[in-house]
């Protein structure tokens, strides 16, 4: 009561003293005026002295039983304001991937909140209720602000809080990584520790990447303007070992998404793919790995070309119909599914392919506007290699750096590789030994590669060369 005494006085400008005594005339007024005068009046008169609007969220529905969901977002839009204002704090441990420990303000306790310059006021709120049968608390959260700002905070503010705390919530959450079996998707929790702080690959590169995936994913608005459906297409691509595989999991990550690992082998034909994609969830990325191995889809929009062309009335009804009995899923089939089922449903996804020869994907599935961005994974450079000499050895910088930059630029190694000769065998690591061995490994890998370009050139210029 104190508290919330105090912050009414506070929002009015007003000393306690001065608001005590306009309580004590409305007190006064309230016992000595007639009630419909009170009734008539009383509201030009609150508004005068209190020009305050309340708004009350309670935590239970009018079902009693279910938590409303108004009231879990705000809690989780409150949560960064009361970690630095609340004196009386509330903790859990949210079963997330992090298992972090999520703050809310204790029963009776107040925060301020700023939005667009204007200031508003939260307080959590309990009150006890005695039936004959039981007695129950009744929580709630009261939102004051002053009459000024009805508006903006009627619609801007708590559309802003309860969307926030709702992408918090989302970001939170246990997420879950989903893979295709017999026709259903079946789930384990996601828990890869990727980030695109411990990718190892170009910082310019993965800042444009990060902010690409941003922008996408505070979009809705924006597709929604220009009448696009929500999805951005990924196109990975580079050798085995460059990181493709840790950057999909770095993007789920960083934007809170499930994964959908969809095996195209495993689909029967286009139809099961169209159901599989649309049973996906917003807020995730669709993954399809080592996508020239997936299905022969280069050839089988090529050889259906041909037949097509061979093909006249009644022989292709007939191939058509074999073909379906037979068919998996075709390259047109997967078009479709990238284009257009999207728009059937709402939410944002992303779909990421992957592949280590992007020459051998028809022009047709990596078009922009398919996959609208595509990003090389190439072999370790020296930025790279900085990334894991930070994350393995903790190092910053270090007089071999320049020997490893030299050999990185000559010979064409994994970042996989690097990181596996970076992995230190002590605790704490021998930093040195560690490079040592890195160098070693890239000598190697230098040699190796000068001498078999002698042995090729060897036979190319040998004494057969040119002879009948
Ligand atoms: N760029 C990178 N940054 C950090 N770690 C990496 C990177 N590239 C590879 N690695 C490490 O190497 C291992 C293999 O990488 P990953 O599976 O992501 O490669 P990939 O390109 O997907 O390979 P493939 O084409 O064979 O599927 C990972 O476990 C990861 O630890």
């Amino acid at each position: 009561m104190i508290n919330h005494f105090n912050i009414a006085a506070n929002m009015l400008g007003l000393s306690g003293s001065v608001l005590a005594t306009a309580m004590f005339l409305w007190a006064i007024i309230q016992q000595y005026f007639p009630h419909n005068f009170i009734n008539k009046r009383s509201k030009r008169f609150l508004t005068l002295f209190y020009p305050y609007i309340q708004i009350t969220f309670n935590e239970l529905t009018s079902e009693r039983f279910r938590r409303s969901e108004a009231y879990s977002d705000i809690e989780t839009y409150l949560r960064k304001t009361t970690s630095t204002q609340a004196k009386r704090l509330k903790a859990e441990v949210i079963k997330n991937n992090t298992q972090s420990l999520a703050l809310s303000m204790d029963d009776h306790e107040e925060v301020s909140d700023e939005f667009n310059g204007v200031k508003v006021y939260w307080a959590s709120r309990k009150t006890v209720h005695d039936t004959q049968s039981q007695s129950y608390e009744k929580r709630y959260y009261k939102l004051t602000f002053h009459n000024r700002y009805r508006q903006l905070v009627l619609t801007d503010y708590l559309k802003h809080v309860l969307k926030q705390g709702k992408e918090i919530k989302l970001k939170n959450r246990l997420r879950k990584l989903y893979t295709n079996n017999g026709g259903q998707w079946t789930h384990v929790v996601f828990e890869h520790p990727a980030s695109f702080q411990t990718l190892a690959m170009d910082p310019v590169k993965k800042q444009e990447i990060m902010d690409d995936l941003t922008t996408f994913s505070n979009g809705e608005e924006f597709y929604k303007r220009i009448g696009r459906a929500w999805k951005r297409g990924y196109l990975l691509y580079g050798p085995p070992g460059t990181g493709k595989s840790t950057m999909i999991a770095a993007m789920a990550n960083f934007l809170g998404y499930d994964i959908y690992d969809l095996e195209l082998t495993a689909v029967r034909d286009n139809t099961e793919l169209k159901r599989l994609l649309i049973e996906t969830s917003s807020k995730s990325i669709i993954t399809i790995e080592d996508i020239d191995c997936s299905t022969d889809l280069t050839s089988q929009r090529k050889e259906s070309k041909v037949l097509e062309e061979k093909e006249s009335g009644s022989t292709k009804k007939q191939n058509k119909e074999n073909e379906s009995k037979t068919s998996k899923v075709t390259l047109s089939g997967l078009l479709n599914s990238v284009d257009g089922i999207w728009s059937a449903c709402g939410g944002d996804r992303l779909i990421v392919f992957t592949t280590n020869h992007v020459e051998k994907l028809d022009p047709a599935l990596i078009r922009r506007g398919r996959m609208d961005k595509h990003v090389e994974l190439p072999y370790c450079g020296f930025e790279a290699f900085r990334v894991l000499a930070r994350n393995y050895l903790y190092l910053e910088t270090h007089e071999l750096f320049e020997r490893v930059r030299g050999l990185l630029e000559e010979t064409k190694m994994t970042p996989a590789d690097v990181a596996e000769n970076l992995m230190p065998k002590t605790s704490p690591p021998d930093q040195e030994e560690c490079l040592m061995s890195l160098i070693g490994a890239l000598e190697k890998v230098k040699e190796d590669a000068t001498r078999n370009k002698a042995v090729e050139n060897k036979v190319k210029n040998g004494p057969l060369n040119g002879s009948i």
